[in-house]
C-alpha cells in the first residue's frame, strides 16, 4: 500500500516493517468491529473461485474479472464498479451464506469478539431472492460458522449459548441492514421494515451507504425517521466526499454513529466535535479511495487529540486487502500510539456498539480479563 507521505521504496519498506512489528500484539488484542460491509469483506480467493465457475460456464471473461478483483489500488468510483461486479458473483442464497460464514471466521481469527456486520438486502427474481430471503441467507451464515461460537439474536439466545459449556472461543455478531444510496424512499422503508421484523434475529440497526456521488439525503429521511421512531440505531456514511449541505443535515439528524467524516468543512467539523457522535474510522479505505491524501494527515489524529469518540474499523477488508489487526497497527505507527492507547481505543469501542447494555457488560468483562496481562492477552473466552 502507498503507506504515507512516502516517495521512495526505502521509506515504504521501513514503514511496513514498523507496521509488521505491531501485528502480533494487535492481533492478540481483543477487538470490536463496527464498520464492515459483508460483500466488501468477502475473501478474494472465494470471489476468484466464484468468478472461475462463471467463466467455465462462459458467462464472464474470467481472466479479465480476475484481474479486476485482484487489482491493488482503486479509486472510490472504481470501488463501486467493483461492488457491482462482486454482487454479480454473490447472487445466490448459498453463496451469501458461505461468504457470511467466512467473513465471521476471518474476523474471529483476528480476535474480534464483537462484530457488527452490515449488508444491503437485495432482490433478485432470477434466483427467487427477496430482501427477506437475502437476510435469511446471511443468518444461515451465522449458524454455519464452525471455528468459533457465534452469539447472536435475542437475549434468550445469548443466555442459551452462554449457559452451555463453551468449547470454542466466542464472537458476538449483530447485523445492520444498509440502505443503498441508489434506492428510492419506498425501497429504503422496506429495508427498515425488514430490520424491524428481524430484530429478534440479531438486526440492531440501519446504515446508509453506497456511492456518495449518488442519491439525495431527503430521499432517505422518511426511512431513517421510521427506524429511529421504532428504536433502531442508525449509522450514516457521512462526508466521504465533499457535500456540505448533506453533511450538515446528517449531523443535525444526530445518528448514533457516522462513518468516515473525511471531507468536512470547518463549521461542520466544529459541529461534529460538539456533537460527540462517534466516528467509525477506516484508515486504509480512506487512503485507497483517496478521500484522504496522506495517512499521516488523516483526521484520526485530530479526532484523537480532541478526545472525540472514535472506533477503528476496516470498511471493506476484502477489497482493500487489510484486516482489523493491520488497522490498529497502522494507527500505532502513523499516530505514535502506545499499547495502552490502542487498548483503550479497543475497549472504548464497546460503548458505541448498537447491542444492548447486557452485551456491553459482557464485553467489558472480556476486556477487563484480558487487561490483566496486557502483554500477552492470553484470555479468550
Ligand atoms: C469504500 N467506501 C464505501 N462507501 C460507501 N458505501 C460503501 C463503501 N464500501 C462499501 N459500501 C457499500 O457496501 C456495499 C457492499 O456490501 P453489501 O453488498 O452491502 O454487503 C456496496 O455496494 C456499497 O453500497
Ligand atoms: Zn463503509
Amino acid at each position: 500500500m502507498a503507506a504515507a507521505a512516502v516517495d521512495d521504496g526505502e521509506t515504504t519498506a521501513r514503514f511496513e516493517a514498523e507496521v509488521r512489528s505491531w501485528l502480533a500484539w494487535c492481533r492478540a488484542l481483543p477487538k470490536v468491529e463496527l464498520h464492515a460491509h459483508l460483500n466488501g469483506s468477502a475473501r478474494s480467493s472465494t470471489l476468484v473461485e466464484l468468478a472461475s465457475g462463471l467463466g467455465e460456464k462462459g458467462l464472464i471473461n474470467f481472466p479479465e474479472v480476475q484481474a479486476i478483483l485482484l487489482k491493488g489500488d482503486r479509486s472510490l468510483a472504481e470501488c463501486f464498479k467493483l461492488f457491482d461486479l462482486i454482487h454479480l458473483l454473490t447472487t445466490d442464497h448459498n453463496i451469501i451464506t458461505r461468504i457470511t460464514k467466512e467473513v465471521i471466521e476471518d474476523f474471529a481469527a483476528e480476535n474480534v469478539i464483537y462484530l457488527e456486520l452490515r449488508t444491503t438486502p437485495k432482490c433478485n427474481a432470477s434466483v427467487g431472492m427477496t430482501k427477506r430471503s437475502y437476510v435469511e441467507a446471511v443468518l444461515a451464515g451465522l449458524k454455519a460458522v464452525e471455528a468459533v461460537q457465534v452469539i447472536s439474536g435475542s437475549q434468550e439466545n445469548h443466555k442459551k449459548v452462554l449457559g452451555t459449556t463453551l468449547s470454542r472461543p466466542i464472537i458476538y455478531v449483530q447485523l445492520l441492514l444498509s440502505i443503498d444510496r441508489r434506492e428510492s424512499t419506498e425501497a429504503a422503508i422496506d429495508t427498515v421494515q425488514l430490520a424491524l421484523d428481524m430484530r429478534n434475529c440479531g438486526v440492531v440497526g440501519i446504515d446508509l451507504s453506497g456511492n456518495p456521488w449518488v442519491g439525495d439525503w431527503n430521499t432517505f429521511v422518511p426511512a431513517l425517521k421510521l427506524a429511529r421512531e421504532k428504536g433502531l440505531r442508525i449509522t450514516l456514511h457521512c462526508g466521504e466526499v465533499p457535500n456540505p449541505t448533506e453533511v450538515q443535515n446528517m449531523l443535525l439528524f444526530q445518528p448514533e454513529r457516522i462513518g468516515h467524516a473525511c471531507c468536512l468543512e470547518e463549521s461542520e467539523w466544529t459541529s461534529l466535535l460538539h456533537s460527540s457522535i462517534p466516528v467509525e474510522v477506516c484508515l486504509t479505505s480512506n487512503m485507497r479511495t483517496e478521500t484522504v491524501p496522506v495517512l499521516q494527515d488523516h483526521h484520526f489524529a485530530s479526532l484523537y487529540k480532541s478526545k472525540h469518540p472514535i472506533v477503528i474499523c476496516t470498511d471493506d477488508p476484502g477489497i482493500f486487502a487489510t484486516d482489523i489487526t493491520r488497522e490498529y497497527a497502522l494507527a500505532a505507527v502513523c499516530f505514535g500510539l502506545k499499547k495502552a492507547n490502542l487498548q483503550f481505543l479497543a475497549q472504548n469501542a464497546v460503548r458505541h456498539i448498537f447491542a444492548d447494555d447486557k452485551v456491553q457488560a459482557e464485553l467489558q468483562k472480556i476486556f477487563d480479563a484480558a487487561a490483566i496481562n496486557p502483554h500477552e492477552f492470553t484470555h479468550r473466552p
